[in-house]
């Protein structure tokens, strides 16, 4: 039976300001384990994949330590994906605020294509942005709204990125041009297919999701 099968991942090494979470002991037998796995099957009707997505981000929003965190909290979704794990954060630390941050993937050839970016106002000096995106495939999403907070002034060592698939490559680029920034995700998959989709990765995690 294929690794993936169990959540777990093949043997290659993870840059360190990655947390992944199908390597950890917990991994074995565990519900979140078990939901990443359903997402991965391309015949889960969307109201399915939503419900266990939903599940999933409820149980990742539980072992994390959301209520110790003492800073401002700015929670940074991005449009459309990211949007999906907003309600659980949003509901967990009730006192944050909002980040937009729009980016279409071009279909053909998955290069960014912006249309949002907003802050809210009088954002201080020790704010933690979380970022909420399931899927990094090449990080050129990622790399460009990372490039926005920066440009804005906002300290890299202050932003968390909070993530469901990431592809290998995306992971190594991201050690590369934002170390200081964390991932936490469920899976690190090994590749990207043609159309630079993560594989074996859930497809397109919003499409799936909102039911487009
Ligand atoms: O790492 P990358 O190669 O940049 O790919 C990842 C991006 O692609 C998807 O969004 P998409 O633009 O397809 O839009 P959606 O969120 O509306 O589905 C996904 O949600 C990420 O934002
Ligand atoms: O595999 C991928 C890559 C980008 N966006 C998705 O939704 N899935």
């Amino acid at each position: 039976m294929d690794e993936h099968e169990h959540g777990q991942n093949p043997h290659f090494d993870l840059p360190p300001n990655v947390t992944c979470f199908a390597r950890t002991e917990n991994a074995a037998n565990s519900k979140r384990a078990l939901y990443l796995e359903q997402l991965r099957n391309r015949e889960l009707p969307y109201q399915e994949f939503r419900k266990t997505a939903d599940k999933l981000f409820n149980r990742i929003a539980d072992d994390m330590a959301l209520q110790s965190i003492e800073n401002e909290v700015i929670l940074t979704p991005i449009f459309r994906a990211g949007l999906s794990l907003l309600p659980v954060f949003m509901q967990r630390i009730t006192n944050s605020r909002l980040c937009s941050i729009g980016v279409k993937r071009n279909e053909e050839t998955a290069m960014p294509e912006p249309y949002l970016f907003k802050v809210p106002p009088e954002v201080g000096d020790q704010a933690k942005f979380i970022i909420l995106e399931p899927m990094i495939a090449t990080a050129g999403t990622m790399c460009y709204s990372l490039g926005m907070l920066k440009q804005q002034g906002y300290n890299l060592n202050n932003i968390e990125i909070i993530a469901i698939f990431c592809a290998l490559e995306a992971v190594n680029r991201l050690q590369k041009e934002y170390p200081e920034v964390h991932i936490h995700t469920e899976v690190v998959d090994p590749t990207l297919d043609d159309k630079k989709f993560i594989v074996p990765g859930c497809g397109d995690f919003g499409d799936r999701y909102f039911g487009t």
